[in-house]
């Protein structure tokens, strides 16, 4: 079940944010990135995307999870320059990533950074018009990663429940972000997708603070597929 109260959690994420766990940490010796994640960076640095991606942590903690489930197809909205594609594809071996993102020029510098590696599918365009396709060609997921705009979180969320297997994860991030850094609000509810996860009996959720590469504070949601 996921915490009632949202003031709470979004409190304690500021609280900690001194500890960020950044590659310039005392902690960053958990954080190695290999020649492709490292290339992948500075590419995106190099040609004006922004560095929006996720943390090295979180790409580790992705890989992690992927292994512990012995993931074999994962879902990814929001490729960006396909670094979290990259940590996800690199997981476990055998293991298929179909990531969507409607942007060309990041699908265009994502294509060069997942040069190599044969098991990634990217997808160009809005992910509301994909996911439908993808149900109807009768994908189903181990694992998924909502990282794409705000404003939809919780309609990817009711598809990727219903293309995830049971026993299956999904991941949210950037969910108590737009709390805490005070976002003009384009959605009608920020806690909408909080309150609807926390009343979905389909899944069950747990809400995580976060602390990113930029010293940014957030929280990401679990949830597991009943
Ligand atoms: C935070 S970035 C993804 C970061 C990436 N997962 C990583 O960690 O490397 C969000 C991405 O979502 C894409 N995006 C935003 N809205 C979208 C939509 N409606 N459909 C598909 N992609 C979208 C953006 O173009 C952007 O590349």
């Amino acid at each position: 079940m996921l915490i009632d109260d949202v003031e709470y959690c979004s409190l304690s994420l500021h609280l900690s944010s001194d500890l960020a766990i950044t590659m310039d940490s005392p902690y960053q010796n958990l954080l190695t990135h290999n020649k492709r994640l490292r290339n992948a960076i500075s590419r995106a640095e190099t040609e004006g995307i922004p560095a929006i991606q996720v943390s090295p942590a979180h790409g580790r903690q992705l890989s992690i999870l992927c292994q512990l489930m012995q993931a074999k197809s994962v879902l990814e909205i929001g490729t960006l320059a396909g670094y979290s594609t990259i940590w996800l594809a690199e997981s476990v071996p055998g293991i298929k990533v179909t990531s969507i993102d409607h942007n060309p020029k990041h699908r265009s510098i994502a294509e060069v950074n997942l040069r190599g590696l044969d098991n990634v599918d990217l997808r160009l365009g809005s992910a509301l018009d994909i996911l439908p396709d993808l149900q109807a060609s009768g994908a189903v997921f181990d694992f998924v990663l909502i990282d794409a705009d705000w404003e939809n979180q919780h309609l990817y969320f009711d598809w990727a429940v219903k293309m995830t297997r049971k026993g299956g994860c999904i991941y949210v991030d950037n969910v108590v972000r737009k709390i805490t850094e005070g976002v003009e609000r384009k959605d009608p509810d920020p806690q909408s997708l909080i309150e609807q996860v926390k009343g979905d009996s389909r899944v069950t959720a747990t809400l995580l603070s976060a602390l990113g590469s930029r010293n940014v504070v957030d929280g990401y949601i679990l949830a597991l597929v009943k």
